[in-house]
């Protein structure tokens, strides 16, 4: 089994409806556990800026999926709920990103882990700090909470 941590984020539709309903469906999925949740905060949209604002949450599972495995059922789960891909960094009823995968480092075409944005933003790691502040971001060697204490914007989420 391994520990992972995804992002969860939505800006489009119920959003606290669709961040249940997408923990509800990667927990079913067979080779998923959802064993711990960050609470929900609201944070100011990155990227794109004129959108609505989102809603982010960070939750932990333990899988005996593989990286690839974890991802397309990840991306099964964002059909699901009806994440149309229009935008780039445009509005999205779904975002579920693989953050971390234990202390794996993998730099493939289709699979970058750990997230190679998830340093620089608050809506990741502050929601991350709340379940997972002394885990190490490999290969950086540093925890969770000692990025999230200087990730700028950290005001940008509540
Ligand atoms: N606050 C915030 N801004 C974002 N910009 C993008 S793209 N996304 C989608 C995640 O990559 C987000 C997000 O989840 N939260």
């Amino acid at each position: 089994m391994t520990r992972a941590f995804i992002g969860l984020g939505t800006n489009l539709g119920e959003r606290t409806a669709n961040l249940k309903e997408a923990l509800t469906r990667l927990d079913r999925q067979e080779g998923i556990r959802v064993v711990r949740v960050s609470r929900i905060y609201e944070t100011k949209p990155v990227g794109l800026l004129e959108q609505p604002d989102f809603l982010n949450r960070c939750a932990e599972v333990e899988t005996s999926l593989s990286p690839a495995e974890l991802l397309a059922a990840m991306l099964r789960v964002e059909r699901d709920l009806h994440r149309v891909r229009t935008i780039r960094w445009g509005p999205r009823t779904i975002d579920l990103d693989l953050l971390l995968m234990g202390d794996q480092v993998i730099r493939e075409p289709s699979l970058t882990v750990p997230h190679p944005r998830m340093t620089e933003r608050a809506f990741v790691l502050i929601p991350l700090k709340e379940i997972a502040s002394d885990v190490v971001i490999p290969p950086t060697g540093r925890t969770v909470g000692q990025w999230a204490e200087e990730v700028p914007d950290r005001d940008h989420v509540r």
